[in-house]
């Protein structure tokens, strides 16, 4: 699988605030990331970093060669946080000069129909709201029909239907074959379309892999069930860390969801309404970042 992205051992500071500590990472084609972390993680600079606006040295390669070179700015559509000039040209026209600056610029009518944004292309990039600024930044990253994309906290200040709209896009660049780094603090978003989750920690990555992998790890899963033999005891079943029951509503916490549910259909076979759940990534996080400051 062609490498995208090859960084060995970063270091980055801010002065004397080292923000990143040793990172190992590669990005092979069509990967979606979703870099996540606590606000001052470090993954805005990871970001600007890979764009080449910030430094390294010659242990971060982009497409082969150093972050920021012709090439790769040829090839990267990125949407960072406030990087949208509040000036008084209207979207239309910023979108048709962002367009002249790249080779593989896509024509600009199917992306402002897609993004909703036709029946605004004439207002003032000033006059924006928040959430109709996020989709013109989206617009013009996705106009040089980059292999790779970078999108810094991309539905920030969206509405439902302009979110809805963007995930879809997303799910269509990555039919596409199109390689991204998502960051997010909507965790539930993130989880439906990465392929591999990152979790920056304190400048170090504290996870790498895909959702079920970070599942298996934090391995607590709830079995919910109606039952008749509610004056069973659920907390003698294997691998049960918890139980709450309301009437006939029992819920079962386990870390070895299979196992449980096995003896508990041999121990009681009579419930019904039985529902599994994993933990989702938004519990993992706050476990994860939880468990990190008591230390
Ligand atoms: N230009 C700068 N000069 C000095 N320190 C900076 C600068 N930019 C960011 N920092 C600091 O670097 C750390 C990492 O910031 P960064 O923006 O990369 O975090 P982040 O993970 O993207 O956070 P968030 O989720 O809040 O967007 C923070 O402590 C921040 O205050």
């Amino acid at each position: 699988m062609e490498q995208i992205i090859s960084i060995k051992n970063l270091n980055f500071s801010y002065g004397r605030n080292e923000i990143i500590k040793g990172l190992n990472l590669s990005i092979s084609k069509g990967e979606i990331i979703g870099l996540i972390g606590e606000n001052g993680a470090g993954k805005t600079t990871l970001l600007n970093i890979l764009l080449g606006l910030l430094p390294s040295k010659q242990n971060v390669k982009v497409f082969g060669g150093r972050p920021g070179s012709l090439l790769a700015k040829q090839k990267i559509g990125s949407m960072l946080q406030g990087d949208l000039v509040l000036s008084n040209v209207r979207i239309e026209e910023f979108l048709e000069e962002v367009a002249t600056q790249y080779n593989n610029s896509i024509p600009l009518e199917p992306i402002l129909i897609k993004l909703d944004l036709v029946q605004h292309r004439h207002k003032f990039l000033k006059e924006l709201s928040g959430g109709l600024m996020r989709r013109v930044t989206f617009a013009q990253a996705l106009l040089s029909n980059p292999e790779l994309l970078f999108l810094d906290e991309p539905t920030v200040g969206m509405d439902a239907q302009a979110r809805h709209i963007f995930w879809e896009l997303i799910e269509e660049l990555r039919e596409q074959g199109k390689t991204m780094i998502i960051t997010s603090h909507y965790l539930e978003e993130i989880q439906q379309v990465a392929s591999r989750i990152i979790f920056l920690q304190k400048g170090n990555f504290t996870f790498q892999g895909t959702l079920n992998e970070l599942q298996a790890l934090h391995k607590q899963t709830t079995i919910s069930i109606t039952a008749e033999c509610e004056q069973y005891n659920f907390a003698k079943l294997v691998g049960v860390v918890k139980v709450e029951k309301s009437g006939s509503q029992v819920a079962i916490k386990s870390i070895d969801g299979d196992k449980t549910l096995k003896e508990l259909l041999l121990e009681c076979p009579e419930v019904s309404n039985i529902t599994v759940e994993h933990e989702t990534l938004e519990k993992i996080f706050l476990q994860m970042t939880t468990d990190k400051e008591q230390r």
